[in-house]
């Protein structure tokens, strides 16, 4: 069981310091977002950094003035009258500038929020499958994306530390004026509860990241404890207590230790804070004998007391937003970390794809296990798939099936052997221009909640307008029965997540899925259990049609269904990652293998 002490893992003080160095680039993506409001927020800052001195001044004047007034036989109150003008004036213009800075600031950081989730959707396109599917980059991923409104943040409280520092300085010109000694005592009694903060601060962080995970697990289960997808077996299974009580164990667990941290933190932060509100009385009982000695005006007095206690509540401002800053920065590095991530560069690859394949391609005594994993999930596979050749993988459940996929997606790189294309290497050709060349719909395809045009778009989304295209789409996959039925036809909003959306049934989805298929003009066409979820009449048909439209295409089925099966050119057969057989229907009958054994049992099912 983790400890606030045991957190201690982090370099405290030097890393809080260490994080501050991500600030200028930081700014530097502020100041790229628009720079226009940047400038007018610090503009503005800056102009409102000079009232609070401004302010203490002229209350100085007029007491002064008054003080005179009073002792004089015949007054004249016009320099007195000019004093208070002074200060409505610089009440109104404090005002006004205070809102111009929230407005500034809130449009200024709806800009970067926007710009930074581009920027990390960007990214996130960029980035191979298996870093993807790698757990600890995946924490780096949730960490750049949780932190968003956490930068925006930031941004505010780093441009008000600047605001805060200039007016400052500007306090303190007045405090060495009068009397030096004053600063002195205010910085010595504020420093221990700066070191507290940033203690404290940086193990906050710690903690936050070493459970990372676990705040993973969480997010997970409030989502399926708590969501339309998941009610229905979440009801019927009756595992909303078990859901419940896992998350109650972790976020307790979590709670019980960020408590101890909070407590600890604010019972150190109200015996330093003590300090300073002595330090402030101390000050405040020499000025009176100040000027009870004649050395500084009643004037004095206020303006001293008062820029005094101001500077108390900026100093200790400047310290707490300091830690705050610091606390935000390190999850900044967090987000460039990401950013920075080297990312293996599509078009490196220098070798154009062919633009027509005559030879096929190869797979070479494959071998591959997943990152992280010592079992080979294929082994020793070799087959040629023939230009324009319609090849079915069959194998029981985990043989390998989807995985030779992804090899020749190239989402992995093979363990040992290799796929050629053209008597390549497929890692060599230029990768996007490689991924180009397939046309793939996945068993586990996503159902975006978008309009049905931009669902069958997605397959090319180049021809989101293209509505010729997308109906004859739309067409071959048997979507056009599902669009047919549809109120706004095309225009439909489809899931149950937006206004006015239409949830599809599993088969009329598998259908939409399809069209995305037809979308482009692939070379090679891959379908994995496109079928599944249709009925056996809508499975004949859309293979019937398959089959007929791609004639000159290369294709890959996956498939449970030895109706579908039957119908490809030959078959592979996997028994456990390795290839068992390959043939055609007729071939693997007659041998009376693996494929003889599953067809059989699946026939006798119907008969
Ligand atoms: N991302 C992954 N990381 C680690 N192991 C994986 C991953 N994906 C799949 N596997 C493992 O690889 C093996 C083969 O999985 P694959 O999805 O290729 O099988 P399949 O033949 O397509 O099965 P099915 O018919 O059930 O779809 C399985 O044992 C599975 O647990």
């Amino acid at each position: 069981m983790r400890t606030p002490e045991s957190i201690k893992d982090k370099p405290e003080l030097k890393g809080s310091f260490r994080a501050l160095r991500f600030i200028p680039r930081f700014f530097m993506e502020i100041w790229r977002t628009n720079r226009f409001l940047f400038l007018s927020n610090l503009l503005c800052r800056l102009l409102n950094a000079f009232v609070p001195i401004a302010l203490l001044w002229v209350g100085k004047l007029i007491i002064d003035e008054i003080v005179l007034q009073v002792s004089l036989d015949e007054t004249d109150l016009s320099a007195l009258w000019m004093y208070v003008g002074a200060e409505l004036v610089l009440a109104l213009l404090s005002d006004l500038l205070s809102r111009a800075i929230g407005l500034t600031d809130g449009l200024l950081g709806d800009l970067y929020a926007n710009a930074s989730s581009i920027i990390i959707i960007r990214k996130t396109k960029d980035i191979t499958i298996s870093q993807l599917e790698d757990p600890d980059f995946y924490d780096k991923l949730e960490r750049a994306r949780q932190q968003t409104t956490s930068r925006v943040n930031l941004m505010s409280e780093s441009l008000t530390q600047v605001e805060n520092i200039i007016s400052m300085i500007s306090l303190i010109a007045g405090l060495i004026y009068f009397e030096p000694w004053l600063l002195i005592l205010l910085v010595l009694s504020i420093i221990p509860s700066f070191i507290n903060e940033i203690k404290f601060s940086s193990r906050r962080y710690s903690l936050a990241r070493s459970w990372t995970a676990e705040r993973r697990e969480l997010d997970y289960l409030r989502y399926i404890g708590a969501n339309d997808q998941t009610a229905r077996e979440v009801k019927l299974f009756g595992i909303s207590d078990f859901i419940a009580g896992r998350f109650q164990k972790v976020s307790d667990e979590y709670y019980q230790l960020n408590k101890a941290l909070a407590i600890r933190q604010t019972s150190f932060g109200a015996v330093f804070n003590m300090l300073g509100v002595l330090s402030y009385y101390g000050a405040y009982v020499l000025i009176i004998l100040r000027v009870i000695a004649g050395v500084l005006t009643l004037g004095d007095l206020t303006f001293l007391s008062g820029s005094f206690n101001r500077l108390r509540g900026n100093l200790q401002g400047f310290f707490l937003r300091f830690t705050r800053i610091t606390e935000r920065a390190l999850y900044l590095r967090d987000y460039f970390d990401f950013i920075d991530l080297v990312v293996e560069d599509p078009s490196d690859q220098s070798l154009p794809v062919p633009k027509v394949i005559r030879e096929g391609f190869k797979v070479k005594n494959l071998s591959f296990a997943y990152p992280g994993s010592a079992q080979n999930v294929l082994t020793d596979v070799s087959f040629t798939l023939r230009p324009g050749e319609k090849m079915a993988f069959v194998g029981q459940n985990g043989a390998g099936k989807t995985t030779l996929i992804k090899l020749f997606l190239r989402f992995y790189e093979p363990t040992s052997g290799e796929i050629t294309l053209e008597g390549v290497n497929i890692s060599r050709y230029n990768r996007d221009q490689y991924q180009q060349l397939f046309g793939v719909i996945f068993q586990d395809f996503f159902k975006y909640e978008f309009t049905m045009r931009e669902n069958i778009a997605v397959g090319n989304i180049d021809e989101l307008e293209n509505m010729e295209r997308i109906e004859v789409a739309a067409e071959r996959s048997l979507a056009s029965e599902v669009i047919s039925e549809l109120e706004l036809g095309l225009d439909q909003q489809l899931g149950r997540r937006f206004a006015q959306g239409k949830e599809l049934s599993g088969g009329q989805w598998q259908k939409v899925a399809l069209a995305r298929a037809y979308m482009k003009d692939a070379n090679v066409l891959i379908l994995d259990e496109p079928t599944a979820a249709l009925d056996a009449k809508a499975e004949y048909e859309v293979f019937q049609r398959f089959i007929g439209l791609t004639q000159d295409k290369t294709s890959i089925i996956i498939s449970h269904r030895f109706s579908t099966v039957r119908m490809a050119d030959r078959i592979l057969v996997l028994r456990e990652g390795r290839l068992e057989e390959l043939g055609t229907h007729e071939e693997l009958m007659q041998n009376k293998g693996l494929y003889a054994e599953l067809f059989e049992l699946q026939a006798a099912g119907y008969r």
